[in-house]
Parts: C-alpha cells; structure tokens; sequence
C-alpha cells in the first residue's frame, strides 16, 4: 500500500433511514396495513472527508449526530442511501473478505465474544473464521495480552469479567486479524479512567507499532486530546469542522480565562470583565477572546497587576459549545 493512497476516502455520503410511523391505537394498525406511512430520519446527509494511512482521527460530535451511522457505512454493516466510500479501495458494503480481514468495528456497547466461554476460546474460533496461520495467530494474541496486560485473565468466562477487563478482551479478538484500520464507537465507554487510560495507551501503541489507521468516537474528551491530532466534527449529519483539535479551540472557543493576581488590594476588576472567582488578590475573569488582548493591556496599564495568565477554557467546555453553537463564532 503506498503511502499516497488514501486510506479512507468519503464523499458525499447520505444515510436516511425510513422508520414506519403510525397512530397509536388497533384501528390505526389495521390502517398501517393497507397504507403505510413512513418517516425519512436524515442520519447522515453529505459528509466528505479523507484520512491518510496512519492516521489517528477523532469522531466527534453530540448524541444523534450521524457517527455510529458512518462508522456502519465504512465497514460494510450498512449501504449508502447516496454518495461514495471507499476504504484501501474497497466499497464497504460489497464486505468482500479482502476487505473485512483489513478493517476491524469496536463498539464499547456491544458484545462479540461468547458470553459463556473463556476469552481464550473465543479467539480460537476467529482464528477460525479468519482461516489465520496458527503460529501467526498465537504470536499476535500473545502479543496482545501481553500489552493489555490479561494474561491471568483469559481463561476465565467472559461473563465473569468486569466490564473494563471484557472491553479488552474485545479489543483483543477485533485485532486478532491484524486489522489496518479501526473503527472504535466509544471504546472507553462506562470504564473508570485508569482503565480508560490504559485502551487509550494501548490504541497508541497499537497504532505506533503497526501503522493502523484509527476512526476512533468517544464522548471523553481526553481520549481525543491523547490520540487525536485531528478531528471531524459532525453535526445533524453533516461536517461542522475537520482539522487539527487546536485550531477547533480556536476557532470555537468564545471566550479566554485571565487569571489575575493584584499586588494590593484595593482594587475592582469587574469593568474588565465578568468575575467568574476572586479570592483575597486573585481573580478569574472570563472575556471575550476577540477581546482579550486589549483588556490584559488595560489591566497592566490600570491595575496593580503582579501576575497574570490568560487561559483557554477546557476542551470539553469547547466542544458543548460547538455542540450547542452548531456554527463557528
Ligand atoms: N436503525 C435506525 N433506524 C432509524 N433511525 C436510526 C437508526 N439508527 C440511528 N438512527 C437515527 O439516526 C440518527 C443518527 O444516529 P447515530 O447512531 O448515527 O448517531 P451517533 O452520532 O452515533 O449518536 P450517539 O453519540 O448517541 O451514539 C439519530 O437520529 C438516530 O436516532
């Protein structure tokens, strides 16, 4: 595969679902028989981007916004309503095993290993279905479980795991394959953050070690900050943003924070701007970012400033604003 082929091409890609609707009711049933009514939910309506081969890109965007929708659409569990993709060349939906021993879905809510059997088993049946070379497979999986630290662990059944140990059992059987692409729906999801750190290490390392192209959505922030160099936005099905996460900070982060320390007290900052905290000589004041550099001007040429930072707001508070905003400011 060379290096100018991309591995993820989108364009123009429309998923719209038609859901049957009717009245509640028997009569409104039998009606429903005879004619039925549907309703068009836009999922996904015209979303184009391209990922490089290695890359590590970040999915992100509010409940509904169309993510786990593309994420189906690129490996192959759902066709297009319109629009292309291609993924190393394929056309997902056509799920030709070329193409499915190269990609791999992770979704932090479902389960693929058996429920009842030892993690360990579960493996030995995809080697199976993936007709893998034995000592191949057995060097891969060692490997594995050696990174994520399981080796005590995957013998036991799976249902007797807790849930941040059976989310790397999954992780493991989804790269048993030695997939080149990942597609990861919220991988920490409900895992406390020492076990969110560890997939988050894990999928680095992963993508370190192997060159992975990584599609990763999650709702924790800092799963994106510590791999993503890059994110796509999507919102009500569309791309609100694709580029680096600091220039997303940048361009939708509204305000800045001055952290302002007096030499005296005496002193009344909130002509500067709104009072988010002041104790004793130290205030907190949120400005407009546009703002900020003539107010910190204003402040060292007026008040008896002995220190003072200017802070942008935390990622999350960012992204609930993009969320919320749905336009850049
Ligand atoms: N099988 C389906 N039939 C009908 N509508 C669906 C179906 N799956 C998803 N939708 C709708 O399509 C829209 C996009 O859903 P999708 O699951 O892709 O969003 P998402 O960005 O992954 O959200 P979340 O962060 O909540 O997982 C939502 O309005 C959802 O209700």
């Amino acid at each position: 595969m060379s290096a100018h082929i991309p591995a993820i091409i989108v364009r123009d890609l429309v998923k719209t679902y038609e859901v049957p609707e009717r009245d509640p009711g028997l009569l409104a049933a039998i009606r429903s028989l005879f004619r039925r009514r549907v309703r068009a939910i836009h999922a996904v309506s015209g979303v184009s981007f391209t990922i490089q081969p290695g890359e590590v890109v970040g999915f992100l965007g509010p409940n509904g916004a169309g993510k786990t929708t593309t994420l189906k659409m690129l490996t192959g569990l759902l066709h297009p309503t319109s629009g292309e993709a291609l993924v190393f060349g394929y056309v997902p939906a056509r799920r030709e095993p070329a193409f499915l021993r190269r990609i791999t879905l992770v979704m932090g809510n479902r389960n693929q290993l058996q429920w009842d059997l030892p993690a360990l088993d579960s493996f030995e049946l995809i080697r199976a279905i993936y007709r893998l070379p034995p000592a191949e497979f057995r060097a891969t999986r060692d490997e594995l479980i050696d990174l994520l630290e399981v080796g005590d662990l995957v013998r036991k059944p799976v249902r007797n795991l807790s849930l941040g140990e059976r989310m790397k059992m999954e992780i493991i059987g989804a790269l048993l394959h030695r997939p080149q692409a990942l597609f990861l729906d919220e991988p920490t999801l409900g895992l406390d953050v020492t076990m969110q750190r560890r997939i988050r290490a894990f999928v680095a390392e992963y993508n370190r070690r192997t060159g992975a192209t990584v599609l990763l959505t999650s709702h924790y922030m800092a799963d994106v900050e510590a791999l993503c160099r890059r994110v796509i936005v999507i919102h009500h099905g569309r791309v609100l943003f694709d580029g680096p996460l600091s220039a997303l900070v940048d361009q939708f982060a509204a305000y800045r924070k001055l952290i302002v320390t007096l030499a005296e007290s005496g002193a009344d900052l909130k002509g500067f701007g709104e009072v988010l905290a002041h104790d004793g000589l130290r205030y907190t004041l949120r400005v407009p970012k546009a703002m900020a550099p003539a107010i910190t001007a204003r402040l060292l040429a007026e008040a008896p400033v002995a220190d003072l930072m200017v802070e942008e707001p935390p990622i999350d508070d960012v992204i609930e604003q993009v969320f919320a905003v749905g336009t850049p400011r």
